[in-house]
């Protein structure tokens, strides 16, 4: 058996099925949405994901500690809320069984439910085995319809060694035309999942067990002037028009794609996209590792490199935050330092 195969197994399974809770939200439901102290969205989906990725986490690496976005407390305090999410949650599952018996059964009643959200509470660090988990990533676009993503990673004394990303509104087809906005050709999921060494790979979400899976490769860049680059779509979330400059700076002529979430890094990794900027808008942000871990792997495995606008490695040692980077450059590994140094000259020319 290769090395962490059945971490991945057990959390492409986990990511699997929390995908099909966010999907069942976003069709039957109310989002359920409240306002967390920063203002930023979280929704019964959020809730509901995080609560069975940590109990299938649980059941099968009891001893791991994990790092999640979400956390119980405003669930303990509003009932409705809490019952709803339940309701999702017991009745979710994946419709293989030998699948969902893998992922160790039911959770037991509600308390256990919020208990489990309460595990995501680790303080993270260098050493030993810590999940990170994003139930959610990309709320905003979750909630309006476009790309968004369930994003599971464990590290290993600080390295990341395995990375899970569930994107269900992605086409299944590595060629289909990029776009943040979910249209018609909009398509079932993709499951996307690297280990470190082992390379990059993706297959169709399912609703049971795993589909067949394909190994994943970044574009060959020949020509920068052909490249596309993502970035976020929320403005306040990463620097548009220093990113535009910067795409001048290396003569790209294609405009920017804008997609929500870490479905950026999967769509660069499989070769729909080319490179993926994130250039802070606040100095004092400090970016928070379960939006990268995941991604981080699944590029680096696929071709890519990825550092801060510095040049440094992104260093998930250091708790829950990405405290010693700041912003983020995904690019083919032959370009990288290419686009770094256009970045730097923007930035430099800022100051
Ligand atoms: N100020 C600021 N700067 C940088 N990043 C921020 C900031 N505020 C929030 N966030 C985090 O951004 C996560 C959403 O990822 P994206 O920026 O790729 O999505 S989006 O395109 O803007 O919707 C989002 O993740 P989710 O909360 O899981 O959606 C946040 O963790
Ligand atoms: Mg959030
Ligand atoms: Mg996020
Ligand atoms: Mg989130």
């Amino acid at each position: 058996m290769s090395t962490y195969a059945k971490e991945l197994e057990i959390a492409q399974l986990a990511v699997q099925r929390a995908s099909i809770l966010t999907k069942r939200v976003f069709h039957e439901k109310a989002k359920g949405t409240v306002s967390k102290d920063d203002k930023s969205p979280v929704t019964i989906g959020d809730f509901g994901a995080q609560a069975l990725i940590i109990s299938a986490l649980k059941a099968n690496f009891p001893e791991d500690e994990i790092v999640a976005e979400e956390e119980a407390a405003s669930l303990r305090t509003n009932e409705a809320l809490r019952q709803t999410i339940w309701d999702l949650v017991k009745t979710t599952q994946l419709s293989d069984p030998s699948a969902e018996s893998a992922l160790g059964g039911e959770i037991a009643d509600e308390d256990a439910m919020l208990t489990m959200i309460d595990h995501g509470n680790s303080k993270g660090g260098a050493s030993g085995r810590i999940w990170a988990i994003d139930p959610i990533d990309g709320t905003l676009g979750f909630l309006r319809g476009g790309q968004y993503a369930v994003c599971l990673a464990l590290i290993v004394d600080g390295q990341v060694q395995v990375g899970v990303l569930g994107c269900p509104n992605l086409p299944v087809d590595d060629t289909a035309p990029l776009t943040g906005s979910v249209g018609e050709e909009g398509g079932s999921g993709v499951l996307f999942s690297a280990v470190l060494g082992q390379g990059a790979s993706s297959r169709p979400l399912t609703t049971g067990g795993l589909a067949e899976q394909k190994t994943i490769a970044m574009r060959p860049l020949s020509d920068m002037s052909a490249a596309t680059f993502c970035e976020s779509v929320e403005a306040g979330h990463s620097a548009h028009g220093d990113q535009a400059e910067i795409a001048k700076k290396l003569g790209i002529t294609n405009p920017s794609v804008r997609l929500d979430s870490q479905a950026k890094y999967a769509s660069i990794a499989r070769g729909a996209g080319d490179i993926y900027l994130r250039l802070p808008v606040k100095a004092t942000y400090q970016e928070k590792i379960w939006d990268h871990a995941a991604g981080d792997l699944i590029v680096r495995e696929a071709g890519g490199a990825v550092t801060d606008i510095q040049g440094k490695t992104l260093d998930f040692s250091v708790g829950r935050t990405l405290a010693n980077n700041k912003g983020v450059i995904a690019a083919p590994a032959s370009v990288h330092s290419k686009v770094l140094a256009a970045v730097q000259e923007v930035w430099n020319n800022k100051k």
